[in-house]
């Protein structure tokens, strides 16, 4: 079952505009100029696919721009086809204000083509005047090499741009329109549970739909769900999830039966949970057509804590298969389910997902080991990239399978890949390096069964925080590092004084000896929230691209400067990046709402 949401993935627009004098000139440029409308349209969708999977399809003009009915025409063409992102191409020099793409709510960027022959650097820096005047900030591409006319290849800097500019802008055009479903509110105090529906709908297209967590009981109580679906996943997770150690008191712990009742709960709350999320036709077709047709939500969080899990088994094994690449029904593309319902987080996690196509990692930012301290407590030093530190990410629930590092790249390097490229034997791995220990019923009084691994590899990560500041609005944090594996005999002593049933990540940022990056312990000292998402691979410029086109502005990150791609009117902000950022955000506001 794909976690199929309601309307078609969003379409890449293509408009080739052209100089539009007739009887010569116009002539003498359409086949170049439709030739790189194709050029681009062809490297977008043989480079780019959706989170499901799904292809990214590019939709060109039927004809060259030329001004104002051409444009007219294309839009037409643009909002009949579901077009989400727009990309302006040409190598020539065409009339700025006529031949623009007005939609205030397309992310737009124009490529002008480095040639010498026809000035296409003129109309791009006219272009980009004329958005930046009319309050429509649009991302320039230009390469830094002089290209022949007629040259339809793409250089490496424009194509980095051009993906970097595409994925960011159709994260943007997923997220219009989708929900966040808040199954209960509020968790422990933690602000980001406190789900903040303007944030949401303003700065991110997003409605949020709260729903009791009382009903997740009523279907479990009444059998909203599909059965035969539950067999197979009941026996599924007998044969792949295995207890793991049980820390509870003597008087605490439970007998067999207690254990195979709250087997038999967790799994009818997976069911449960992702029906609430994006419907079941199975649970329609049992009569229930309002249960199923779901919530249309494109993310989800459980408050779990504590009034559920005071009575209820936890949420930590739904949490943690819903946001992996595999379950019952075999490898398929993750959710983004947030613990705690903590909703910032779950937003970070979504931004890590829609830019890398992989699962994501929910943890707290629980830890900073010094290698003083280390060698305190282990008598060992730290090595390698963990010579300068660590951060222990850990929290019950939330965290992919996919984060126990035994999915391998190209290279046979550790990974977390989009679900079609992950193996059979790769997903398997991924179950069998983890153990589900019985929740600790000190915590959860309901009892449970957390996911308890410890991410065996060292793979490129990127951390990042949405956070929510009273006066100003959002901010995003960025933490670009890497997982690192630590010998057994330190982990497991950091490990069990902190929590041994929970999924352990070791994280090392890369510092930079200055500010928030002034060494490991800063990264810590600065982090925002309790919370981080953690995404495969160094994301950052991704991310700083996408909340750009969000008015989100980044008060930290780790990112080469030379890296920061956001659209051309923010140099019109100031010459200091973040500053401009700021400035920018805060003259723009967010996309679909006034602040
Ligand atoms: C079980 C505990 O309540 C944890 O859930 C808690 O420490 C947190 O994760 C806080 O973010
Ligand atoms: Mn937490």
């Amino acid at each position: 079952m794909a976690n199929r949401l309601i309307g078609d993935l969003p379409k890449v627009g293509i408009r080739p505009v052209i100089d539009g004098r007739e009887r010569g000139v116009r002539e003498s440029l359409e086949k170049q100029v439709m030739d790189l409308a194709q050029a681009a349209a062809a490297f977008i969708s043989e480079q780019l696919k959706f989170p499901s999977g799904e292809t990214v399809e590019c939709v060109i003009a039927d004809t060259c721009i030329g001004g104002v009915a051409e444009a007219a025409l294309c839009a037409e063409k643009f909002r009949k086809e579901g077009v989400g992102v727009s990309l302006t191409v040409t190598p020539c020099w065409c009339y700025g204000t006529e031949v623009m793409d007005t939609d205030p709510l397309l992310p737009k960027a124009v490529w002008g083509f480095n040639g010498t022959e026809r000035p296409g650097a003129v109309y791009l820096a006219a272009a980009l005047a004329g958005y930046t005047q009319k309050g429509l900030p649009t991302f320039g591409i230009y390469g830094r090499d002089v290209q022949d006319a007629g040259d339809t290849t793409i250089p490496e800097d424009v194509k980095e741009k051009l993906l970097r500019f595409v994925k960011s802008g159709l994260a943007v055009a997923q997220m219009k329109g989708k929900s966040y479903l808040s199954i209960g509110y509020s968790s422990m105090g933690i602000a980001g549970s406190m789900v903040d529906s303007g944030f949401f709908q303003k700065y991110l297209g997003i409605r949020t739909e709260f729903v009791e967590s009382v009903e997740i009981l009523r279907r479990i109580d009444e059998g909203i769900y599909d059965a035969e679906e539950y067999q197979k996943a009941l026996a599924w997770t007998k044969e792949n999830c295995k207890e793991g150690i049980d820390v509870n008191k003597p008087e605490d712990k439970v007998d067999a039966a207690r254990k195979e009742e709250e087997w038999e709960t967790v799994v009818k709350m997976t069911l449960i949970c992702r029906d609430m999320m994006i419907g079941n036709e199975k649970v329609v077709a049992k009569g229930y057509r309002e249960e199923g047709l779901g919530r249309n939500a494109i993310l989800g969080g459980f408050q779990g804590q504590r009034q559920w899990t005071d009575y209820k088994p936890n949420a930590d094994f739904t949490e943690a298969i819903l946001n992996s690449s595999f379950d019952w029904n075999g490898i398929r593309q993750a959710f983004v389910f947030a613990t705690e319902n903590d909703s910032l987080n779950g937003v970070s996690m979504l931004f890590g997902h829609l830019l890398s196509n992989t699962s994501q990692i929910f943890s707290d930012v629980r830890t900073y080991w010094s290698p003083e301290a280390v060698k305190r407590v282990c008598g060992k030093e730290l090595s390698g990239l963990a010579e300068g530190g660590i951060i222990h990410l850990i929290n019950s629930g939330s965290t992919t399978l996919d984060a126990t590092a035994q999915q391998r790249d190209e290279e046979g390097n550790p990974a977390m890949k989009p679900f079609w490229e992950i193996t059979e034997e790769e997903a398997q791995k991924c179950l069998d390096n983890t153990l589900w220990p019985q929740a600790e019923r000190g915590y959860f009084r309901g009892g449970g069964y957390s996911s308890q691994f410890k991410t065996a590899g060292q793979m490129p990560v990127t951390m990042s925080r949405v956070n929510l500041v009273d006066g100003l609005g959002p901010v995003l944090q960025i933490a670009e590092g890497w997982t690192v594996e630590l010998p057994d005999d330190i982990h497991k002593i950091l490990d069990e004084r902190t929590n041994p049933t929970w999924p352990t990540t070791w994280f090392v940022p890369r510092v930079n000896g200055a500010g928030a990056f002034k060494d490991v312990y800063s990264v810590m000292a600065n982090w925002g929230a309790n919370h981080g998402a953690i995404s495969y691979g160094h994301i950052g410029a991704d991310l700083i691209t996408l909340a750009s086109m969000l008015r989100i502005p980044v008060n930290m990150h780790n990112v080469d400067e030379d890296k920061v791609f956001r659209p051309s009117a923010w140099v019109s902000f100031g010459e200091n990046k973040e500053g401009a950022d700021f400035r920018a955000c805060e003259s723009y506001g967010p996309l679909y709402g006034k602040k």
